[in-house]
């Protein structure tokens, strides 16, 4: 039975045959438009050093690791970050070498709140002393630490913090105690089994100044502060004394990272835990002075939050890698106006092309929201059929990771509104005529205050006043919504939907894409016309699909006229069809190893079929076990009579 599965093919055409073809006849050059879209850091060349490092050990294999349970998982992410570690040692690699052997590995690292909002924090936040006391110990990870803020009842809110440190002036220490359930620290990462300290933010309570200190003092809070706190024995690698801690438990992805809660009971930590290169309290005399600005405690969630964006990039690439070359092989049904032809390819479908479209135009510059990302990426499986929602698709840890970015390092929802309130001040300038006004916010304040006329753009034939529409669009939403607050005044929260939507989430920040996008295309010369050519058609189909579904906004603001914005779903028809048969060239100037991948569907050489097949028929562990289905018999596994035991012991 065997040798019959051996010698079954494909039927034709082979996969690989038609990623051949796909590639046969697009004249693109991957190699110029890879070093094109990496140029500026030595990145294919850092690859291409790391990679065969990364494949060559035993431990990151992932043929397996879709099967493990949680508790194996975690125990295979500490025994590949620790591998890496040495890696570093090994071959003298630097921060950013680590990083991206971290990225090819792909797992949520227990080290990697140590490596990130760690070392962020001290670097950022600690004192000159401090640092130098930390910093060489971290480097060298003879500590390993986390970043604790979050609690059971609040973060979004981090004035709502309710873990308290006190200061103490009779010993010149700090007690931390957690006062009530909610205090309870709550998903810090890497601390819930692997770090031994971690930043920890609590509400700095200082005795009243001219209190008596042999008496009870009364305390007042100085909002919240961070310290850093040794939370485990650096040899048992047990919780100290008066601190509560362990993972939370399964969640959403991130199965390969330790998310915690931590508790302290009149837990005492020294002057010397109080990071103040900002906030200062002297020992001896209890003065306390504030940081400048106290919004510094949260810089180093801004620090991960660009990081976010970053690694979205890549998360958004891999999925439209997987989603072009599989739809490209994937061939389902004839065109219903020639049935005697071949079956079609999904990607020659107007809707297939068309959802994959809004991600593959970002071939030359990748979308900052991580929103985007998430969305895309489980929107992918849906497109997908079937084989999307498979383990072999390279999209169920890539989804399930990527879900949470949109929650961490602030709510979406928040940030938001941290961006609106900013260009809401912004338009008070100009619309107070400011020097330092923005151009685009001025011309929409004198021309609604009938100082002047708002001409259209002509968005088919200039690129650069594309990008000007998307502009006068963006601030004409600041605007009106400028004018509900600071005018009428209306209550914030009751304009929280156009604050997110209109605002930032949408008009700023693909305002933003589409000026970078357009300004990126002008230092392509180098390369050959028809890359060019595919370049500005992507450039063009990002921003006619971005106009045309929200239409409405760009003729209130008169950015477009309306026979142009009836001209677009004809215009982006053509679009689509300029750039499809580059599609497959486009994706592979990411230059994204099959490795990274973990794909069958996505993989470079085509062979989809035979892949899926291999994982089902060869690797998937549950078939090598034989079971026994007789309702009758306790026994699970044939032959073993081992009744309910086995699986009962692990309820
Ligand atoms: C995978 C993962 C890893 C994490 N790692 C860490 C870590 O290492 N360390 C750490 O300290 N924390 C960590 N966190 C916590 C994370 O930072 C918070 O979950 C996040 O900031 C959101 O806060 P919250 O859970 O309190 O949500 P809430 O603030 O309770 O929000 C709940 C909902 O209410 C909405 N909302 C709240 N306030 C407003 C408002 N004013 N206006 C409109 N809507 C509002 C939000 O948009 C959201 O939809 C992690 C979380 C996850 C999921």
């Amino acid at each position: 039975m065997s040798s019959f599965v051996d010698k079954l093919k494909p039927s034709e055409p082979s996969g690989s045959a038609i990623i051949a073809r796909e590639r046969a006849q697009s004249d693109v050059s991957v190699d110029a438009l890879s070093q094109t879209l990496f140029a500026g850091d030595d990145f294919l060349e850092r690859q291409a050093r790391i990679l065969p490092i990364i494949t060559a050990e035993p431990l990151f294999d992932k043929k397996q690791q879709a099967n493990l349970s949680r508790p194996d998982l975690f125990k295979l992410a500490l025994a590949r970050a620790k591998v890496l570690r040495r890696l570093v040692d090994q071959h003298s690699w630097d921060i950013t070498d680590y990083k991206l052997a971290e990225t090819l590995v792909d797992d949520v690292s227990p080290y990697f709140l140590h490596m990130h909002m760690f070392v962020t924090a001290i670097r950022e936040q600690a004192s000159d002393e401090q640092q130098a006391h930390f910093l060489p110990l971290i480097t060298a990870f003879k500590i390993i630490g986390a970043y604790a803020q979050t609690e059971l009842g609040h973060v979004s809110n981090v004035q709502g913090i309710e873990l308290q440190a006190r200061w103490d002036p009779s010993t010149k220490e700090f007690t931390l105690h957690s006062p009530t359930l909610t205090a309870c620290k709550w998903w810090n990462g890497s601390l819930g089994r692997t770090a031994n300290y971690a930043i920890v933010v609590a509400q700095l309570f200082l005795p009243k100044m001219g209190m008596n200190t042999k008496d009870k003092p009364e305390y007042v809070s100085h909002g919240p502060h961070l310290f850093v706190v040794q939370v485990r024995d650096l040899k048992t690698h047990q919780p100290l004394d008066g601190v509560v801690i362990g993972d939370i438990g399964p969640k959403f992805g991130y199965d390969t990272i330790d998310n915690a809660y931590m508790l302290f009971d009149n837990f005492r930590i020294p002057h010397s835990a109080l990071l103040c290169r900002y906030a200062k309290l002297d020992p001896n005399t209890g003065i306390y002075s504030k940081p400048a600005v106290p919004a510094v405690v949260y810089g180093t969630m801004t620090y991960v939050r660009s990081l976010i964006v970053h690694q979205s990039r890549l998360g958004l690439a891999r999925a439209v890698t997987i989603a072009v070359r599989y739809t490209s092989i994937r061939q389902q049904f004839k065109d219903r106006d020639n049935i005697n032809g071949v079956e079609q390819a999904v990607l020659d479908y107007p809707t297939g092309v068309y959802k994959d479209a809004r991600k593959e135009i970002e071939n030359g510059n990748f979308s900052p929201l991580a929103s985007m990302h998430s969305m895309s990426s489980g929107l992918k499986s849906f497109s997908l059929g079937g084989h999307g929602y498979g383990g072999a698709s390279g999209f169920t840890r890539l989804y399930s990771d990527y879900l949470s970015r949109v929650t961490v390092e602030g709510d979406n929802w928040m940030i938001t509104q941290q961006v609106a309130s900013y260009l809401i001040k912004r338009m008070g300038e100009a619309a107070a005529q400011g020097p330092g006004a923005d151009a685009s916010q001025l011309e929409i304040v004198n021309a609604l205050n009938g100082g002047g006329h708002l001409q259209n753009f002509d968005i088919l034939y200039s690129d650069v006043q594309i990008v000007d529409a998307f502009r006068r669009r963006a601030s004409f939403l600041v605007y009106g919504v400028y004018v509900d607050r600071i005018v009428e005044k209306k209550p914030w929260t009751s304009l929280m939907i156009q604050l997110n939507k209109g605002l930032s989430n949408t008009a700023q920040s693909i305002a933003f894409v589409v000026e970078f996008f357009q300004e990126s295309l002008s230092s392509h010369g180098h390369l050959s016309t028809t890359t060019q050519t595919v370049l500005r058609s992507l450039f063009r189909l990002f921003a006619y699909y971005h106009m045309e579904s929200e239409g409405n906004d760009f003729i209130q603001s008169r950015a477009i006229s309306q026979s142009q914005l009836d001209a677009l779903p004809g215009r982006i028809q053509k679009l689509m069809a300029q750039i499809r048969p580059h599609a497959v060239k486009l994706v592979d100037s990411w230059m994204i190893p099959d490795y990274l991948l973990d794909s069958a569907l996505g993989r470079y050489d085509g062979q989809v079929y035979e892949d899926l097949f291999k994982r089902a028929h060869r690797l998937n562990p549950l078939n090598k076990i034989t079971f026994n289905p007789n309702y009758w018999e306790d026994e699970i596994v044939k032959g073993s009579k081992d009744g309910w035991s086995s699986i009962l012991a692990k309820l």
